[in-house]
């Protein structure tokens, strides 16, 4: 039987990312004289990758963003963000030690983020994550992103995997519903990211902490 594949999400699931996401955004945003967003209101604004989250800012503060506005305030983000990363990112508790229990059990790891791939990568290579991953796919790898199937089943494909044997990770609604659509068993953490209580997504699981993710929960939901 070919080795289980295990999809992370990266922002509010691998790694805390909200501080260095609310300093690039409050210096992004500053160019357009908007007031800055504090840590709270990432959970509506994140999950859509940096355009969006731009977007969402101005939505929030209730200020018209004209189409041709966009791409600097994006080219803006992502000089801040690159110039400063890792920045305060911090892999979550317990982390490093499940990518190695996963890792000793020779299965797949890869991560699935609607970050840009270009600023996923060395992020991930900042924190001496990268080389636990055999596929690492962004929101502008794939012609679509999640909650698209396509960029969780691509991203399975790039890593060797198999679908039938293939969990998926993540902290908000896009990484439950990427793996529903995908017909794929999700865990849900609720330490990052999300509108609302990742119970009500539907999970398949949630965990609280990822000592919480042993051997025998995946193998488990991997014959679900
Ligand atoms: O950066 C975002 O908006 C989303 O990132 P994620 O998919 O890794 O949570
Ligand atoms: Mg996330």
């Amino acid at each position: 039987m070919s080795k289980p594949t295990i999809v992370f999400d990266l922002d509010g699931t691998l790694i805390d990312t909200a501080t260095d996401l609310v300093a690039s955004l409050n210096y992004t945003i500053a160019a357009a004289d908007l007031e800055p967003v504090g840590a709270d209101d990432l959970n509506h604004l994140v999950g859509h990758g940096a355009r969006v989250m731009i977007e969402r800012a101005f939505a929030l503060r209730g200020k018209p963003l004209a189409e041709d506005e966009l791409s600097p305030l994006l080219d803006r983000f992502i000089a801040h963000y690159q110039a400063n990363m890792p920045g305060e990112s911090q892999p979550y508790p317990g982390l490093i030690d499940t990518l190695d229990r996963f890792e000793a059990a020779g299965y797949r790891l890869a991560v699935c983020t609607n970050k840009m791939e270009g600023l996923a990568r060395p992020l991930l290579d900042g924190l001496g994550l990268t080389r636990y991953f055999s596929a690492i796919t962004g929101g502008d790898t794939f012609a679509v992103r999640k909650p698209d199937a396509q960029h969780l089943l691509g991203t399975i494909e790039k890593a060797g995997g198999d679908p039938q044997r293939a969990i998926m990770v993540g902290d908000s609604r896009n990484d439950i519903l990427v793996a529903q659509n995908a017909n794929i068993p999700s865990i849900a953490v609720p330490f990052g990211y999300s509108d609302v209580a990742v119970a009500t997504l539907n999970p398949t699981i949630v965990i609280n902490h990822f000592d919480e993710m042993t051997l025998e929960l995946v193998e488990k939901l991997l014959i679900q």
